[in-house]
């Protein structure tokens, strides 16, 4: 049976990178990904403006929507602190099982909880299934037609407090268009712009920083 693509990468990072370095993972996925498969992890370059949103965000509890390989998964925990937790949501089974040994091999499990399933039924199980209270940051990364229903169904979940960050992944390319609609005409939410590039490409993408007003 073929690999897949993100078997190829898996197996480049296990053959290629250091176990329980977080760093070393993120860097052999992006040589990967820019020398030999492209692929839709968050990369190096928008993935600086991931860090510097994280540590804004400095969360006990973090969501991902759309873990894919595990590589943002990975850049988000490094930075949790000490019984901080990311919560991250895959709808594909295949892309999870490789995350699922992305994030074991960089020695961040413990951090991280990787919950299988469409965002839609995951979101309003958080809660009562995985006690929650509410998200201090939400790295939507997952697609784009999703992104307005789900900041939606956080809202009506009670998973947002004042102060919760958003940050989403894509805005120009492949473009969220109607998100950004619904979170720069809402008085809930105060948005800021991050131009950037498409992950290993020159192509332009930018990252919106949505923060939440209560
Ligand atoms: C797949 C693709 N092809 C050409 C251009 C961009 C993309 C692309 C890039 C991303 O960062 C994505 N992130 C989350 N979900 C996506 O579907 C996605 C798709
Ligand atoms: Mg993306």
């Amino acid at each position: 049976m073929n690999q897949s693509k993100e078997q190829r990468i898996l197996n480049f990072v296990l053959q290629n990178a250091v176990r329980g370095d977080p760093c070393s993972v993120m860097d052999t996925i992006d040589k990967y990904c820019s020398q030999k498969e492209w692929a839709m992890n968050v990369g190096n370059e928008k993935g600086l403006i991931l860090d510097k949103t994280v540590e804004e965000a400095n969360p006990s509890v973090a969501l991902e929507l759309g873990t894919y390989c595990g590589y943002s998964a990975v850049r988000i925990s490094r930075l949790l602190k000490a019984g901080a937790r990311l919560l991250t949501v895959e709808f594909n089974p295949e892309f999870a099982a490789i995350a699922k040994q992305m994030i074991e091999f960089a020695g961040v499990q413990d951090k991280v909880k990787l919950l299988e399933g469409p965002s839609e039924e995951i979101i309003p199980q958080l809660k009562k299934k995985y006690e929650v209270d509410t998200l201090d940051f939400v790295f939507l990364d997952h697609w784009k037609d999703r992104y307005t229903p789900d900041t939606i169904l956080l809202q009506e979940c009670n998973l947002l407090r004042k102060g919760s960050i958003l940050l989403a992944d894509n805005i120009i390319f492949p473009g969220a268009p109607d998100f950004l609609n619904y979170v720069r005409k809402s008085p809930h939410f105060k948005c800021t712009n991050y131009p950037s590039h498409l992950e290993y490409m020159q192509v332009e993408d930018a990252m919106e920083k949505a923060v939440f007003l209560g």
